[in-house]
């Protein structure tokens, strides 16, 4: 199978960046498939790639809906550049469609692209052409408002002809935008922060501070999901256990109980700094949010967040949560996240709303608190 796939805001860069980026989305093509063991040809063309498989068709067609960089893609029958030729190609694939649909009195539309100038027909005359010998062969009425089948012709250094299109994730190519470790959870919305970066072409490395193993075991299967998209994820477990209980003791000996999730946040934001400065990372990633829960107020987050070096990117910090469940579900990490509820053995039962960073400072002080 060809399969003809389009990218989005890489058109919009310059061409020397363009190469750059097309060859970062070939060859990430290439990874996504060879991890299922498909083995696949990926060829630049003209603002477009095109992908040749001969084998698991429907999964190669299902992970390139998962690589950032692409917005489009359809499988596609190749001819040369002459008239004859297009209408002939044209007219088997009508042939195939209809059999497929099996449906009375169908509607179609012919929409040409011509991006070769070259090419002595603009893309309205190719409509025209191929658009009434269908009418002649087929007896089919033309809609070009609500059409059951659309014909797709793209003219460049040949003629690509389809009747599908999927849509792809969009974004840019994994490993163009340099790599952040993100710190993922078993719960909703660190897989889809993570997700969120790693489709604007972030190099994840995901971080996973293990307190149970239970959780540990739903992260294990979110990577699996979130490698998908990045074909070369990477993913660190960190014992967190025994660290986040001293923290818990060694507040309930000063009775402050109610800071352990600030001190264990800020912990776990300095875990991943180290993790970041020796594994070459940029940026730091959560699922923050904003207000979703009492303690994720501006004045926490200011006061975790402080004595880091690194960039700590929040991409979910505006969004709702039914929006982050909506991402969640459609990248298929929402049924891993919901499958079992762990709550931290370690939450106090009031915790800390708003803090200051004087008031930290002191509890760290007297608590003993090494971070
Ligand atoms: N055990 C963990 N390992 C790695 N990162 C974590 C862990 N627990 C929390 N985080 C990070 O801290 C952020 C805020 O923590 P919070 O306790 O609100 O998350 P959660 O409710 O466990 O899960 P989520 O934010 O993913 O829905 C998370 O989004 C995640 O980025």
């Amino acid at each position: 199978m060809d399969i003809l796939v389009r990218y989005g805001e890489i058109g919009l860069k310059s061409n020397v960046i363009r190469k750059k980026l097309e060859e970062i989305l070939r060859k990430n093509i290439i990874k996504s498939l060879r991890r299922y063991e498909i083995d696949a040809e990926v060829e630049i063309l003209h603002r477009r790639l095109l992908v040749k498989v001969n084998k698991d068709e429907g999964k190669a067609l299902e992970l390139l809906g998962k690589t950032p960089g692409i917005v489009s893609y359809s499988p596609v029958y190749i001819c040369n550049l002459d008239i004859n030729e297009i209408v002939s190609l044209a007219l088997q694939v009508m042939r195939k469609k209809l059999k497929e649909i099996k449906k009375e009195d169908v509607k179609f539309a012919v929409k040409t692209k011509r991006s070769n100038k070259k090419f002595p027909y603009n893309s309205v005359e190719v409509n025209e052409i191929v658009g009434e010998k269908i009418i002649e062969k087929f007896n089919l009425k033309v809609d070009l408002e609500e059409p059951d089948v659309v014909l797709g012709i793209e003219i460049s250094d040949k003629a690509y002809i389809f009747t599908e299109t999927y849509k792809g994730v969009g974004g840019l190519p994994v490993g163009s935008q340099g790599r952040a470790v993100c710190l993922v959870s078993d719960g909703i919305d660190s897989p889809v922060a993570a997700f969120m970066m790693i489709k604007r072409g972030c190099r994840g490395v995901i971080l996973h501070l293990k307190i149970t193993e239970e959780a540990l075991n739903k992260v294990r299967k979110i990577v699996e999901v979130l490698n998908d998209y990045d074909p070369e994820l990477e993913f660190v477990v960190y014992d967190y256990k025994k660290e986040l209980e001293e923290i818990k003791e060694k507040l309930k000996s000063i009775k402050k109980e109610e800071y352990t999730c600030i001190f264990c946040k800020k912990k776990m934001l300095k875990i991943a700094e180290k993790y970041a400065k020796y594994l070459n990372c940029d940026a730091i990633v959560t699922g923050d949010n904003l207000g979703q829960v009492a303690s994720q107020t501006l004045k926490n987050l200011r006061v975790i967040s402080s004595s880091i070096e690194f960039p700590i990117l929040r991409p979910l910090i505006g969004f709702d949560k039914n929006e982050i469940v909506e991402i969640a579900k459609s990248i298929g990490t929402y049924n891993i996240s919901i499958e079992k509820e762990i709550k931290c053995p370690y939450l106090p039962r009031f915790p800390k709303t708003i803090c200051k960073l004087e008031e930290v400072k002191k509890v760290q002080e007297k608590a003993n608190i090494k971070i």
